[in-house]
């Protein structure tokens, strides 16, 4: 589409700077971005811009007790306001739940397999592992689920990068993984994955497996130039999923998943709270209009509430 086409009446862009994490899944997300602007407008410079976030140098702590997923996303925005880079490519699950005042989502792209992966060299699926298996993840929202459908595995944190936890799986440290089926993909992994595991084993997180791009709250230029990479159903599925983390975690970890689809013209949103240990796990879902998105995050936070979670959460200190 070119830019007469869509009626839009600015000029099309001169150069586009992306700030972006310098893990390979950050700049291959980053190099996708670049290449649908420069796609959508060839005349446009789009440059990339590497940084190391804290996030990034943290290894040896578990994240959400040294900041959470802000880490990953301050420098980013440092380089926005300091005009050293135009937008941010995050993945929609690294991005905190409130954003400063001065920041805003300007597109949500289409969505990849949302759904958590199963790798392993030993064994095809969960089910197979025998009694006392260790299965490596470091998200509260995975080994919670585990726990409740798997008890007699064990669960083992594991941290780093993607290239990381797959060299440590084959070092023999896991049995098995769970990962991001999207991140894998992206990365030309694809071939690692043994099975998906159905949102009804491992329920994803908010945001899991989509594409956001932040830029400067007042830059309308740029708000008009990414609007064509918007997803309507992704865009609408990922504000359900995000409400419902707003409403009940904010940006902290906790064990909560919230996973939208829209079938048939309806978004269908679930969402779970849990006890890391799996031993309680409260459900709620909901249906409705996509335009109402919002509201049905926020509605599906109330049931939950109506069903402890406050009180679940607040246990969990
Ligand atoms: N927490 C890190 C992270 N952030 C985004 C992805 C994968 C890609 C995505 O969900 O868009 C991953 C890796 C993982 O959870 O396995």
């Amino acid at each position: 589409m070119s830019v007469a086409q869509s009626g839009s009446t600015s000029a099309a862009p001169e150069r586009i700077v992306i700030a972006t994490r310098e893990s390979r899944l950050a700049l291959w997300q980053a190099e996708h971005v670049k290449a649908r602007l420069e796609a959508l407008y060839p005349s446009c410079q789009v440059e990339l811009l590497g940084m190391t976030t804290r996030g990034d140098q943290i290894l040896d702590r578990p994240l959400a007790k040294v900041g959470g997923k802000g880490l990953f996303v301050k420098e980013l925005e440092t380089a926005l306001l300091d005009g050293r880079a135009d937008i941010a490519v995050h993945s929609m699950k690294d991005v905190p739940m409130e954003m400063g005042e001065d920041f805003t989502l300007a597109c949500i792209s289409e969505r990849e397999v949302p759904l958590d992966a199963f790798v392993s060299n030993r064994y095809d699926s969960l089910a197979d592992m025998p009694p006392g298996t260790v299965v490596g993840t470091s998200s509260l929202r995975r080994e919670s689920q585990l726990h409740a459908h798997y008890p007699f595995l064990g669960v083992t944190s594991l941290r780093g990068n993607l290239d990381t936890r797959l060299r440590k799986l084959d070092e023999g440290q896991y049995d098995a993984i769970i990962l991001a089926a999207a991140g894998l993909t992206r990365l030309g992994l694809g071939s690692r994955i043994r099975g998906v595991l159905p949102a009804e084993t491992s329920l994803p997180a908010a945001g899991q497996g989509a594409l956001g791009i932040e830029c400067l709250a007042g830059r309308q230029d740029l708000l008009q130039w990414l609007a064509p990479l918007n997803d309507p159903d992704t865009s609408a599925c990922v504000r359900a999923e995000r409400a419902v983390a707003r409403a009940l975690a904010g940006s902290c970890e906790v064990p909560l998943g919230a996973y939208a689809e829209v079938k048939d013209g309806q978004l269908w949103l679930r969402g779970f709270v849990a006890r890391p240990d799996g031993s309680e796990i409260l459900r709620a879902e909901q249906c409705g209009a996509p335009a109402d998105a919002e509201a049905l995050g926020v509605a599906l936070a109330v049931s939950l509430r109506e069903q402890g979670a406050e009180a679940l959460l607040a246990s969990l200190g």
